[in-house]
This record gives structure tokens, C-alpha cells and sequence, in this order.
């Protein structure tokens, strides 16, 4: 779809497309969608990315809780969204061997216990080792340094999510 698609979108349809840009947030897609029209793919990003920036701190931690875990409860159920199920099977979360599921659910566990929200890692841009050891590394740090951490991932995963959805080339003819 191109950017002059999205800018004709009556609301319905525009959040029923890109309601989930933002795991489980279609609130932020209903308020940008004020914001029409877009100019281009980085005016509509920038738009999302504006709204989760002015959100107070309990609404960005707000965002982390909305994500499943990494290798977590809802993958085991087959719960997850189309989009997280996807992410989540493409760096091998689908496929861990026993050892490596064990780890990962005591570390998600032990983050959540310390920060009070989900670890959050845009798992398209990373393979198993790297989350593994991201997540062991990330558990030590401060409260505040974490909730940015998690939404600059969460910024990642949504721009590639976007991608999936939004031509980036064509400018809007306004
Ligand atoms: N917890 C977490 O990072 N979840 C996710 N990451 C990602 O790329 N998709 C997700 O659902």
C-alpha cells in the first residue's frame, strides 16, 4: 500500500490494517491517525514515534507489558499474533532446545521481577545468541536505562512492521 492508500483510509480501516504496528497498541494507531495526511512512510513513522515519546513513563512501560515474551507462555499456546509469531519463529524462538527454553524463561522471569515489564528486543534483528545474551546483560541495569532500552526496540520492530504494510519509496502527491 502506498502512503496516498493510507492517508484515504476511513478509521476503521486504518486500524483494522496497522492496529498492531505497536504490539497489542491499536490506541496509538487510532490517535495518529489524526495526524493524516502523512507526507511519506518516515511522517507517518515519526508521527507514531512522536506519540509513544510524549506518553508519560507508566504508558511506555505500559507498551513493554502489552509484549509476550520472547519463548514465552503465549508461543507455547499458540497465542501470539501473527506478527510476533512470525518475528519470534524467525530468530529460532519456535526451535529452542531444552536447555536454552529453560534459561530464557528464568531470565525473562528475573527481568520482569526487577523491572516490573517484559523484556523487549526486536527479535527480527537479532539471532538466538544474541537475545540470550542481550537479556542476560540487559537484567543488570538500571530501571530507567531499561524502560528506554525497550522502546527503542519496540520503535525497531514496529518500523519493520510498518515496512511489511507501507511502500517507504513513493512521496504522497499532496
Ligand atoms: N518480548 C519481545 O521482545 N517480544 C517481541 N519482540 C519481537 O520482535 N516481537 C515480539 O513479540
Amino acid at each position: 500500500m502506498d502512503i496516498a492508500t493510507v492517508n484515504a483510509l476511513p478509521f476503521e480501516d486504518f486500524v483494522n490494517l496497522l492496529g498492531n504496528v505497536v504490539e497489542k497498541c491499536p490506541i496509538i494507531t487510532a490517535a495518529v491517525w489524526s495526524r493524516r495526511p502523512f507526507l511519506n512512510f518516515t511522517a507517518l513513522e515519526a508521527a507514531i514515534n512522536e506519540f509513544i515519546d510524549d506518553l508519560p513513563e507508566s504508558g511506555k512501560e505500559g507498551i513493554l507489558r502489552c509484549h509476550p515474551d520472547l519463548a514465552g507462555r503465549d508461543l507455547q499456546s499458540g497465542t501470539l499474533t501473527r506478527e510476533s509469531r512470525e518475528e519470534q519463529a524467525g530468530a529460532g524462538m519456535d526451535a529452542l532446545n531444552s536447555a536454552d527454553a529453560s534459561r530464557m524463561t528464568r531470565l525473562n522471569e528475573e527481568y520482569k521481577e526487577r523491572f516490573g515489564f517484559s523484556f523487549v528486543i526486536c527479535a527480527r534483528m537479532n539471532d538466538k545468541a544474541n537475545i540470550l545474551r542481550q537479556l542476560s546483560e540487559r537484567c543488570q541495569n538500571e530501571r530507567a536505562l531499561e524502560r528506554a532500552r525497550g522502546i527503542e526496540e519496540v520503535k525497531k520492530i514496529c518500523r519493520l512492521r510498518l515496512q511489511d504494510l507501507v511502500r517507504t519509496d513513493a512521496p504522497n502527491k499532496l
